[in-house]
């Protein structure tokens, strides 16, 4: 199987916030983000693997900095690794200045998605190459992030999360 590099996934959703997307600050509502989110990393893991694919785990989200009713939002996804069925995606929510255009980073997310077939059984998918330093980055820390979801979800015991307590003991 063809490895794919990250940038073939990359998948961008840029919408408005709405009034019925707002909390009672008039900030877009989290669980809108995470919808958004969402959407757009499946797109990047179905781009990656040519599958079917589900949402396996939502491994960390910060809502770093309030999103403003009437913000124009963009959400950017890109797997970050591919194992042997899973990947993770990386998405980085970024909102506009409507004057300037300049983009702000607001949030992040990593999601992991894994690819199925017809039947909902894993399959397995091609490897991810980074390129950039940050996709290098993102692709060396992925290993480690895998091992504490399967951990945190009690699919793994502690003694099997090699590579998580070696960045933990070592020097
Ligand atoms: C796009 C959407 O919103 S889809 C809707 C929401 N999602 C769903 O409904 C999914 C429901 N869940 C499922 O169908 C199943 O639990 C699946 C397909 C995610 C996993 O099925 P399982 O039978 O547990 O498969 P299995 O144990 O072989 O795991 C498959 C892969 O997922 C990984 N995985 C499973 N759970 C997790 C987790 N919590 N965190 C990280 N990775 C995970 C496994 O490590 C394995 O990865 P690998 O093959 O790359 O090494």
């Amino acid at each position: 199987m063809k490895g794919k590099t990250a940038e073939e996934s990359k998948t961008t959703l840029t919408d408005m916030v709405l009034p019925g997307e707002t909390n009672p600050l008039n900030n877009l509502f989290g669980g809108e983000l995470l919808a958004r989110m969402d959407r757009a990393a499946a797109i990047a893991a179905r781009r990656h693997s040519a599958r079917i694919v589900v949402t396996a785990s939502v491994n960390h989200v910060a809502f770093n900095k309030a999103v403003p009713l009437d913000s124009v939002v963009t959400v950017e996804a890109k797997v970050s690794r591919a194992f042997n069925t899973s990947m993770e995606v990386f998405i980085d929510a970024w909102i506009e200045d409507r004057q300037s255009g300049d983009r702000t980073k607001a949030n992040e997310g990593i999601y992991t998605f894994v690819a199925v077939d017809e039947t909902g059984r894993p399959v397995k998918i091609p490897e991810l190459i980074p390129e950039t330093e940050l996709e290098k980055q993102r692709y060396d820390a992925a290993l480690r992030r895998k091992q504490l979801s399967l951990l945190l979800s009690g699919k793994i015991k502690p003694s099997d999360a090699t590579e998580l307590k070696a960045f933990f003991t070592e020097e």
